[in-house]
């Protein structure tokens, strides 16, 4: 089943968390939301699991029973053991006997947990900790996956564990929602979100946002203009937005989701808006 946000606004006192924002959540489809600190990626998911109810704006999704969530927060019981922490959310589902424990068994394989079933949650690493919780969060199969940030702190090796994993449910047949502050991870999902405060400024494939992206970026060691500019590596990356003379002697870069990003949270903020 698929989940749609339609024109949903979302007003916290005098902070507009989400702007009129619609996205689409197919089933079989991974939706990756993007976006810098407090662009609206949680508020979005929130929403999407019935957590925050929009000021405007319609949202349809499954039903509860129907919904796996992984919040920002760990998601475990620090005094449950991994084993405990799966069967109890499995438990809350109805699940029990060799179901329950067929479903454990692959998820903590798959998870790259199955050697420490009896360690309590708060004795592991926080990527372990957050590849437990990603667990609990779809063990009862859910039709619609929504994960906050996954794979924060789990190490680069966890991280290829943790997205097949999450390319599976979709696979499977699954919507999957999931924000990210990796922007490589999010290439690789189907459709892509760009947030900055509280707005959408773009979405759809990697390779439609890439085609649909204007301006050109630079590579230099010096910038031009510092406000439009951002390290990547040992190089300085500036965004001259469309009509924008270029120096003559600049080098330029094919932007990648990075930069892609960055480019266009520089132009809302630095662009005045007509009056
Ligand atoms: N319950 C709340 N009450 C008041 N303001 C809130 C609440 N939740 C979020 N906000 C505000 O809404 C905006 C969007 O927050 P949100 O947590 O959705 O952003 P985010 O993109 O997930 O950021 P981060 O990656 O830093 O978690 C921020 O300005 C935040 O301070």
């Amino acid at each position: 089943m698929s989940a749609e946000l339609a024109d949903v606004t979302v007003q916290f006192g005098d902070t507009l968390a989400l702007q009129d924002v619609s996205v689409e959540v197919p089933a079989g489809t991974v939706v990756a939301v993007v976006g810098g600190d407090g662009a609206g990626k949680s508020t979005l998911l929130r929403t999407v699991v019935r957590e925050v109810t929009p000021t405007a704006g319609t949202v349809s999704a499954p039903g509860k029973a129907e919904i796996g969530y992984l919040p920002a927060s760990a998601g475990s019981w620090a005094n449950l053991s991994v084993a405990e922490n799966l069967d109890f959310a499995g438990g809350v589902y109805g699940m029990a006997g060799s179901e329950l424990a067929d479903r454990r068994t692959r998820l903590l394989t798959d998870a790259g947990l199955a050697d420490v079933p009896g360690r309590l949650a708060r004795q592991l690493s926080g990527g372990m900790r957050r590849k437990l919780g990603f667990c609990m969060a779809i063990v009862h199969d859910p039709s619609l996956v929504v994960l906050d940030e996954p794979s924060t702190g789990v190490d680069p090796v966890s991280r290829i564990d943790l997205w097949r994993m999450i390319s599976r449910c979709a696979a499977d047949g699954a919507a999957v929602l999931m924000s990210t502050t990796y922007l490589d991870e999010a290439e690789r999902a189907g459709h892509l979100v760009i947030l900055d405060a509280g707005q959408v400024l773009v979405q759809g494939t990697y390779d439609d946002v890439r085609a649909g992206f204007a301006g050109t970026v630079t590579t230099g060691t010096r910038a031009v203009r510092p406000q439009w500019s951002w390290r990547r590596g040992r190089q300085r990356h500036e965004y001259w937005p469309v009509g924008e003379a270029l120096p003559t002697d600049c080098t330029t870069t094919e932007p990648d989701l990075e930069d892609i990003v960055i480019a266009l949270s520089l132009q809302r903020q630095l662009t005045p808006v007509p009056a």
